[in-house]
């Protein structure tokens, strides 16, 4: 399996770099950036610690290293600003993103090559890729809300005091202000959470509003995520390589789950090698079905905006 990262030199990019080499699954990880010296100093880092992790190839180079990947993921774009909402960014990376998009149509990609976005607004930006790549829409995949699901999870598990791996829920719609936490579904070891000692309405609320804020918390605090969501995207590169089928909430290309159509977003969906093999149908509370229905307008809408 051989990864591209477009956008390699940047704190996203080099975080996922760093996850899938420590995750030693991926055989070759290829590093693209504009900022050429940026890059170069990332893979050689990257490549001074390749003795201790596995027997991967990791190099930096130009676009044209994207025509040999399995997964070409775009991290490339500009940061949104503490009080900015990811779909201010539009305006801003739309432009910037049509050029990637050009410069990986020029050059060409692999048959069966899984596009992974997640430069934002990731929802609007997966539906371009998917519209100007002209690839297969099971191709074209975005990282969705598998970044707030595991922050979810996280945080949850650290206000119970359970392991995190035992939290069981997940996040659904856009990766954005119209997001949509799954309670109806949530589980600890297996158990309803709402059965789980000492849960309430307060106590779910104040995770819920922690889980909201956490990407402008963590702009705020540092500058912008890197760890979480480089191994978000590793998790994601890692089901794709194996071909795990595992259930994850990538945005991808809707056709009627949930009654969604003709939008890029999160709903449970099966992925494999060949990347989106499934969109899983749930019953949610009437609330959470109405908030992912309002979360598909709001993206729908920015996508009739912005590419008219
Ligand atoms: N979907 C998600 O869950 C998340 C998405 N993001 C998004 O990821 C993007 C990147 O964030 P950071 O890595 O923190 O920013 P950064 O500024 O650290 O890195 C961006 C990199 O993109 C490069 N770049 C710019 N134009 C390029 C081009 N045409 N071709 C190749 N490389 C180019 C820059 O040189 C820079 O190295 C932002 O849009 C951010 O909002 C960030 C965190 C989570
Ligand atoms: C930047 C961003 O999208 C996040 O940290 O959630």
């Amino acid at each position: 399996m051989n990864v591209s990262i477009i956008g390699g030199g940047g704190l996203v990019g080099s975080c996922a770099a760093f996850a899938l080499q420590a995750g030693g699954i991926v055989r070759e990880i290829a590093l693209v950036d504009v900022n050429q010296e940026l890059v170069e100093g990332q893979a050689l880092d990257l490549l001074h610690g390749s003795s201790l992790t596995a027997d991967q190839k990791i190099y930096a180079g130009g676009t044209e290293l994207v025509k040999d990947s399995d997964v070409i993921v775009i991290t490339a774009g500009l940061r949104r600003k503490p009080d900015e909402s990811r779909l201010d960014l539009i305006n801003r990376n739309v432009e910037l993103f049509k050029n990637i998009l050009a410069d990986v149509k020029r050059v060409g990609t692999k048959p069966g090559a899984i596009v992974f976005v997640v430069s934002n607004p990731v929802d609007v930006l997966t539906y371009l890729a998917m519209k100007e790549l002209g690839l297969p829409p099971q191709q074209v995949i975005g990282l969705g809300t598998v970044l707030d699901t595991t922050r979810l999870r996280s945080m949850l598990a650290a206000r119970l005091d359970v392991p995190p791996t035992q939290v069981s829920t997940l996040i659904l719609g856009e990766h954005g202000d119209s997001m949509v936490p799954v309670w109806s579904a949530a589980q600890v070891g297996g158990l309803p959470l709402d059965k789980f000692p000492g849960v309430n309405a307060s106590l779910i609320a104040e995770v819920e509003k922690k889980t909201r804020g956490s990407g402008a918390e963590v702009i705020k605090k540092k500058g912008g995520a890197g760890f979480a969501v480089g191994v978000s995207i590793a998790d994601v590169v890692h089901c794709i390589a194996l071909d795990q089928r595992r259930i994850l909430p990538v945005s991808s290309l809707q056709d009627g789950a949930f009654g969604l159509r003709d939008v890029c977003i999160s709903v449970p969906t099966v992925m494999g090698r060949t990347g989106v093999m499934q969109h899983l149908e749930i019953e949610l509370w009437p609330k959470e079905q109405l908030a992912l229905t309002q979360s598909g307008r709001v993206l729908r809408e920015t996508v009739d905006k912005v590419l008219g």
